[in-house]
């Protein structure tokens, strides 16, 4: 379970506060209007952003608690991060990237079957669809296993139905994993179907 009670100024002077509770392989679908703070939240997850106060626990773990001064760093946190931009290294292929996260070979071999990426494995981002890109973004992010894997418009880029056979191979994945996913849409009806939870920012 993950619980977040947290509030952070926003530069525009809005005051975001959220308090919610993430069940363990729970899949959440985060919405809201554009610049309620959506991203900013993901990031403050992730160990990316510093909320002004508040409460991060991951079951018994204290990930942030402003009381007693903790902060865990991001790479402590381990959070998978799908970032709204892919954040790729344009130098690096398919494969460096997902090397670069995880030193488990046959853990890449299957990411690559399941993003449709096997046969791209020598490209660099450049020469990639723009939704190869975004699937590369996911891989890398599951490379590392993560326990909690938080995204920021992760399909807005992949067409419909590359992505119907990639949700239904990541649901499996995941639930194997029992990863709980944050994802930002924009599309209320995006994750229908798959999404076991609601978080709605920015609407109160
Ligand atoms: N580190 C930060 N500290 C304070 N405010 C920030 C920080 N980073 C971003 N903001 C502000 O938070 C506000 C919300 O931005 P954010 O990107 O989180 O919204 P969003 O809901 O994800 O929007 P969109 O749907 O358009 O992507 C903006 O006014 C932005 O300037």
């Amino acid at each position: 379970m993950i619980k977040a009670d947290i509030k952070k100024q926003l530069k525009d002077g809005q005051l975001l506060h959220i308090n919610k509770a993430f069940v363990t392989g729970s899949i959440t679908r985060v919405t809201g209007p554009s610049g309620a703070g959506k991203t900013t939240f993901l990031k403050m997850l992730a160990g990316l952003i510093k909320p002004d106060e508040g409460l991060i626990s991951v079951d018994s773990n204290e990930w942030f608690n402003s009381a007693g001064s903790i902060n865990l760093t991001p790479q402590l946190r381990k959070a998978g991060f799908v970032f709204q931009d892919y954040a790729l290294f344009p130098n690096m292929t398919v494969m460096q990237h997902l090397k670069y996260a995880c030193g488990d070979n046959d853990w890449i071999d299957d990411l690559l079957k399941i993003g449709g990426l096997d046969s791209f494995t020598d490209k660099k981002p450049l020469h990639l669809s723009g939704g190869q890109q975004q699937r590369l973004a996911i891989l890398r992010a599951l490379a590392i296993k993560p326990n909690v894997l938080l995204m920021d418009e992760p399909f807005s880029a992949i067409d419909v139905k590359t992505k119907m056979k990639l949700l239904a191979d990541l649901q499996t994945l995941l639930r194997d994993m029992n990863t709980t996913v944050i994802a930002v849409t924009h599309n209320p009806q995006e994750l229908d179907g798959i999404a076991t939870d609601e978080l709605i920012i920015g609407e109160d």
